[in-house]
């Protein structure tokens, strides 16, 4: 997680929105209303069955030659076409992903004002609150959020690590490496107005993604201009590419849009863990990706840069990757 920026933002008063749905108003206050253009199609309305890859990961590493050799190329096509696919038989311990995710609900129903004593300060990105705001009238996504930097250390900030529920930040230790994401998305009266999360390419290398059991499919995906959702497989975690590797892959693996719908009803959690370099890295595309027909698309940077870029901007779409684009003239 990136760097804090100096100046202090002027965001205006901000719904915690599970609060909002307790209240249950008759009406969703403007500032949470999309425009038309941004307002979703949800769930209901797309195809059920989504063809978002499945990767054996016991294939990758226990099968024999030939299973090894086609999950490879899946793998190969998952990150080419799609930037996001979901593992299946990972072998992490079924016990930690049901842990994480207790704890997390746990924290979320805790009082407004418990969960108020590790604050996300606008313009930051680690604590609980909403992220993204830089304006007073920006939209809102109905969404609360509590995120921590967990590696390097340095990036850690004690005084927003909770001390309940109990085992709550052992368990988070545990479960990510790097930077941790929870996002809880509260049953929202009207989820035709407003969005869970707004659109965005991930600014990391990897993202891990757990979707909560028994939660809403509420993951959507852009595909060949099409939202595309992503049916939670049970235990399955949903991979994708981030920007950092589609740099580096000088394109050839996506970066893919993607954003969060809410449900009439039901709430929905999810657990994401980003893997992202460290500030102080160089990086652009590799040699090995660039040739005649396939020219530089994208200039070096620092990667310390970047993630201050990107945190520092709204959330829209792949917007924040034109920090690396190179424009080239038609
Ligand atoms: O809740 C989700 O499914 C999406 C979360 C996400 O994209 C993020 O936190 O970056
Ligand atoms: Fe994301």
């Amino acid at each position: 997680m990136a760097p804090v920026p100096l100046s202090p933002v002027k965001v205006g008063h901000i719904d915690d929105v599970q609060e909002l749905r307790n209240a249950k108003p008759t009406t969703i206050p403007e500032r949470f209303v999309r425009d038309m253009t941004e307002r979703p199609t949800l769930a209901t309305a797309l195809s059920s069955t989504s063809d978002i890859p499945v990767i054996d990961f016991s294939k990758l590493i226990k099968g024999d030659k030939d299973e090894v050799h086609s999950e490879i190329l899946k793998l190969g096509i998952a990150c080419e076409e799609w930037g996001f696919f979901q593992v299946i038989n990972h072998d992490i311990e079924l016990s930690l992903l049901e842990s994480i995710e207790k704890l997390a609900k746990e924290f979320f129903m805790l009082p407004l004002e418990e969960k108020q004593k590790y604050p996300m300060i606008p313009g930051t990105l680690q604590g609980y609150g909403q992220a993204f705001v830089f304006s007073e009238d920006q939209k809102l996504d109905w969404c609360n959020m509590f995120a921590l930097g967990v590696e390097p250390h340095y990036i850690r900030n004690p005084k927003l690590w909770p001390t309940k529920p109990a085992m709550f930040s052992e368990t988070v230790e545990l479960y990510s490496k790097e930077a941790i994401r929870m996002n809880y998305y509260p049953a929202c009266s009207r989820p035709d107005l407003v969005l869970g999360l707004s659109p965005h390419s991930d600014g990391s290398a990897l993202t891990v993604l757990q979707q909560g059991r028994g939660s809403s499919v509420g993951l959507q995906i852009l595909k060949d201009n099409t939202w595309v959702p992503v049916q939670p497989i049970p235990n399955a975690l949903v991979i994708n590419i981030g920007d950092t590797l589609e740099v580096l892959s000088n394109g050839k693996y996506k970066s893919v849009e993607h954003r969060a719908v809410t449900h009439k009803e039901k709430d929905r959690l999810s657990l994401v863990t980003f893997y992202a370099p460290s500030y102080e890295i160089e990086l652009g595309p590799m040699p090995e990706f660039v040739d005649e027909s396939n020219p530089c698309k994208y200039r070096r940077y620092n990667h310390g840069e970047y993630s201050k870029h990107y945190v520092t901007s709204k959330l829209q779409g792949k917007k924040a990757l034109d920090f690396a684009k190179i424009h080239t003239k038609i």
